[in-house]
């Protein structure tokens, strides 16, 4: 059997995608125990990255090389701002946290360098770079469902239940599968230095990731006495 290539991408992330299933953050979303302005939050910084994560569909749907991928990239975005961030809407309206308010959250430190490192990688790199960074965003959180989704109760849980659902879910999975499989499409027939640097965009996110769970329950605004 031959390996692909994000099979090398998972070895390089393992040690820190088994340190996020144990992180406090996500093992507090599957048993209930997560404080509840950790996870309030963590919706107001994710709406904001999410403003920012539609743009890398939107610029990968212009750099796509055939009409499928276009049109499949541009749809991702168009389900990112009204489908994902619905879900963030409808958290916020529970806690009494208006549109406004969500959309004029001031970014993290954290969510800051994640997107921001990003949308550098797509406007000046090439469309592999681009889906190497993105990737883990989408990978992580289905490893990250399917973990949860396993926890007794966290399917129902009466807060967290929809986002365990919603990110373990069938339509979800498929979604993680189609940006593996174009990665792997990308990836075909690059050379060694090339595939290094997908990977170093791909460890890096993922460890942005990390951080970023850990920004939320620690309601970290920048890490230094200037908040
Ligand atoms: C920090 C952070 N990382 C990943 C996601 C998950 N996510 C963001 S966009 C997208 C693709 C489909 O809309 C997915 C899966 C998140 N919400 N926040």
């Amino acid at each position: 059997m031959t390996t692909k290539f994000t099979d090398r991408l998972w070895k390089s992330v393992a040690p820190v995608w088994a340190k996020t299933h144990q992180h406090p953050f996500v093992t507090g979303l599957g048993d209930g125990t997560l404080p509840v302005e950790s996870f309030k939050y963590y919706m107001k910084q994710d709406y904001v990255y999410l403003i920012d994560y539609a743009k890398m569909f939107a610029l990968a749907s212009t750099k796509a090389y055939d009409l499928t991928t276009s049109a499949k990239f541009a749809g991702l975005q168009e389900a990112t701002l009204n489908g994902e961030m619905e879900l963030h809407r409808q958290y916020a309206e529970r806690f009494g946290i208006s549109r406004e308010e969500l959309e004029a959250t001031k970014p993290s430190f954290v969510m800051l360098a994640y997107t921001s490192y990003m949308l550098r990688v797509a406007h000046q790199g090439s469309l592999a770079e681009l889906v190497s960074s993105l990737l883990p965003c989408t990978w992580s959180y289905w490893e990250i469902g399917k973990h949860l989704a396993k926890v007794e109760g966290a399917l129902e849980h009466e807060l967290y239940g929809e986002w365990v659902r919603m990110y373990s879910s069938d339509e979800f999975g498929q979604l993680a599968i189609w940006l593996i499989d174009v990665m792997n499409e990308l990836a075909d027939g690059k050379n060694e230095q090339e595939l290094a640097r997908l990977e170093e965009h791909f460890l890096y996110t993922t460890k942005m990731e990390y951080m970023f769970w850990d920004m939320a329950y620690r309601k970290e605004m920048w890490p230094c006495e200037i908040n």
